[in-house]
């Protein structure tokens, strides 16, 4: 069958729209076993647990913040409302995460909150007197800086950004491209991973065809040995961006119509060029305001090569 066109023209075009027959949807229903016995999701206790540390992390940033405004002598109320939002991002936030997944999530706090000194010198020395954390480790200078340890057990990256504002909503909405006015660039990174999990789901025909063929995908490259950013393989975010792409060509297939396709599709690509989910923005495109961020475009920028782990960290213009 035709192969997809990689240019950003033709990128959201469906090649193919016809949908499942019976023998797919039994096909799927036996891949599904499959992933299950494999022992790929999670159990109840697993998610129990996932869902109780996120909530008692929730807790701790909370009470940071308040301690912080109390500190800071603001205005009296300031504290009682001041909050910080923790939002899981990865493949926890995609619905992919199995046993095993660590949890990524990120710290939004208010204006007056900084990583350097009130992230990792205060809410890492509030970490480090916390039973239930083991393995501490504060990353300040990374690309993305982090702070890394097992909450009872589970493994947690913890990333952190201020937006500019006195107070963080509760619905606090990233995904416009305003959040990112005026913020520096290790701020943009760490606010990168919701935004990007947010935009893929955004930008796949079907999410539980996406789940169940990205869980699929990323099986098989467990079990090959190749699922690794760190090794300079393709890492989680990566094959979701690629999973994602094929689910957009076949918009109606069913996920074990969706595997077979994935292959094929990626062992004729013509790499290097590019997978692109949606066109590159340009603040010259009319952009809302000139954010003077880097733009992840091969054309343009040489250090941007076709690697699929480069849109995510480098694209901070979705719309
Ligand atoms: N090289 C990278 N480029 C861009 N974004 C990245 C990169 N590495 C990590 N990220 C961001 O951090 C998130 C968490 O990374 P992580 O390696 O935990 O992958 P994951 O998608 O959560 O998969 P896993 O189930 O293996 O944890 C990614 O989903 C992505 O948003
Ligand atoms: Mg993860």
């Amino acid at each position: 069958s035709a192969l997809p066109i990689s240019s950003p023209q033709t990128m959201a075009s469906p090649i193919f729209l016809v949908g499942p027959t019976p023998a797919d949807h039994e096909s799927t229903a036996q891949l599904e076993k499959h992933l299950r016995e494999a022992g790929l999701h999670e159990s109840a206790e697993e998610t129990a647990a996932r869902e109780d540390v996120l909530r008692d992390l929730q807790g701790i940033v909370d009470r940071w913040v308040k301690q912080l405004t109390t500190q800071r002598e603001y205005p009296d109320g300031m504290a009682e409302h001041a909050t910080a939002l923790l939002l899981p991002f990865g493949s926890y936030r995609l619905g992919v995460h199995g046993r095993g997944s660590d949890v990524d999530a990120l710290v939004v706090g208010p204006a007056y909150v900084d990583r350097h000194h009130d992230f990792f010198d205060v809410l890492g020395g509030v970490l480090a007197e916390t039973e239930a954390v083991t393995e501490l480790q504060l990353v300040p200078g990374a690309y993305v800086p982090v702070i890394k340890m097992r909450f009872r057990g589970v493994q947690v990256d913890l990333l952190y950004a201020s937006v500019c504002l006195p107070a963080v909503p509760m619905d606090l909405d990233l995904r416009g491209r305003s959040v990112l006015c005026g913020l520096d660039m290790a701020t943009v990174r760490s606010l990168n991973g919701v935004r990007v999990a947010d935009e893929i789901l955004r930008l796949v025909p079907e999410a539980g065809a996406f789940r169940t063929t990205l869980r699929c995908v990323k099986h098989w490259a467990k079990a090959r040995g190749i699922y690794s950013n760190a090794m300079g393989f393709v890492g989680g975010v990566g094959w979701a961006i690629l999973v994602a792409r094929v689910c957009q060509l076949y918009p109606n297939a069913a996920p074990s119509m969706l595997v077979p396709r994935f292959f094929r599709i990626f062992s004729q690509w013509k790499w290097p060029s590019p997978v692109m989910l949606k066109d590159i923005e340009h603040d010259d495109d009319g952009g809302e305001m000139p954010l003077g961020l880097p733009v992840w475009d091969p054309r343009r920028n040489p250090r941007a090569t076709g690697a699929t782990s480069c849109p995510s960290s480098r694209r901070h213009t979705p719309a």
